[in-house]
């Protein structure tokens, strides 16, 4: 026969008071335990502490398939599963409640709640999830027997009670999501970056990336100086090919001799295109002497190519390497007065910022 019966209902959570003018002090301590049960096992996610709230014959249904009749180790074992697959804290807000008095040791709470969790740093809520638990009084006070929990507007049968699967199917779902489309941005974003660093007609660097791979190799220097050397390199009378063969055909040429630029360079060289018909070589680990010789065999390699147009081209170049004074400006300038000796000298020429002209 029920002894009584207490009836609360509130939007608060557990931990705040129940409506204690309605319980007689024996549906209170039913209360009590309930949530201090709920408060160790959903909140504190302390299975070891859920355990010893339970009695050793616990037996439940409604939170797993292998969840039937149990004994506390396996209860454990439930716990600690249930756990590691949410290991936030599980807060709820109560809707309604009641303590039933089975005898001077048995009693029933009865209740529903939502529950806001947290799974894959989604924060989720279930809603009217119902729970029933049959408590114990033992020596250590009262203890849950047996434990239902159980959400209305899911199926049943199914091996998990709340809907952890559908939601971590979700999540994960979502996640893929997420990392695809992170993915398609930074892949997105690598190609800006590229065609924000990159010469259209040629292909090679522009400007833009050439002055960062300068700024990065002077202070290289800083750190540990090396030899490190510029060519820059200006097409002589372009305008002349432009002007006899057509713009178009001005930029096939253009095309042709960044190609073989790349063919004959080192791999830790960094050629970009630096003007109209003006090329920059940015030559790290390579000592004027060195610099001086690959400026002199792209000469040639150019001088002796056959374009598609029938004038020769040839280029001016200036050769500048680096000085423990030199910044950014102080070497370049000295590359581009070089370069326009090497024009002033008679064009198809290499020249040094500190040593004479090499002769074709
Ligand atoms: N086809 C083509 N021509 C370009 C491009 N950029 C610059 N030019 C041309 O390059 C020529 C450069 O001419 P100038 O600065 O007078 O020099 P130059 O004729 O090469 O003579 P020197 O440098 O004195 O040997 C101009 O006619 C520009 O129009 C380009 O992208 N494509």
């Amino acid at each position: 026969m029920l002894a009584g019966l207490a009836y609360c209902h509130h939007t608060a959570t557990l931990h705040q008071e129940s409506d204690k003018s309605m319980s007689s002090p024996q549906q209170q301590a039913l209360l009590d335990a309930c949530e201090h049960y709920f408060h160790v096992f959903f909140v504190q996610r302390d299975a070891a502490g859920a355990a010893a709230l339970a009695t050793d014959d616990i037996t439940g249904f409604g939170t797993g398939a292998d969840e039937s009749v149990y004994d506390i180790d396996f209860a454990l074992h439930l716990y600690q599963r249930d756990i590691e697959a949410m290991p936030n804290p599980v807060h709820y807000t109560l809707k309604r409640r009641k303590a039933i008095v089975l005898g001077e040791t048995l009693g029933l709470v009865m209740g529903e709640c939502d529950w806001h969790l947290t799974i894959h740093q989604q924060a989720v809520t279930m809603h009217n999830v119902r729970f029933t638990l049959l408590m114990r009084l033992t020596a250590s006070g009262w203890k849950v027997e047996h434990k239902h929990l159980s959400q209305p507007s899911l199926a049943h049968g199914d091996d998990e009670p709340y809907p952890l699967k559908q939601l971590e199917a979700r999540a994960v779902v979502l996640e893929r999501l997420v990392k695809q489309r992170t993915h398609e941005l930074e892949n997105a974003h690598r190609q800006l970056h590229q065609v924000a660093i990159t010469d259209p007609l040629t292909g090679l660097f522009n400007r833009i990336k050439t002055d960062e791979v300068l700024e990065e190799e002077l202070l290289r220097q800083t750190r540990t100086p090396m030899p490190l050397s510029l060519i820059l390199i200006d097409i002589d009378h372009f305008k002349r090919i432009n002007d006899d063969y057509g713009h178009r055909k001005g930029d096939e040429v253009l095309v042709d001799i960044a190609r073989l630029f790349q063919q004959r360079k080192r791999i830790t060289d960094c050629l970009s295109r630096w003007g109209g018909e003006e090329f920059l070589m940015i030559c790290p680990d390579t000592p004027h002497r060195d610099a001086l010789a690959l400026a002199d065999s792209l000469r040639k390699l150019i001088a002796s190519h056959a374009f598609s147009v029938e004038h020769q081209v040839t280029f001016s170049a200036g050769v500048a390497s680096y000085r423990a004074e030199d910044g950014r400006d102080s070497l370049i300038e000295r590359a581009d007065r070089a370069m326009y000796a090497a024009k002033r000298a008679g064009r198809n020429r290499v020249v040094g910022d500190n040593i004479s002209p090499l002769d074709p």
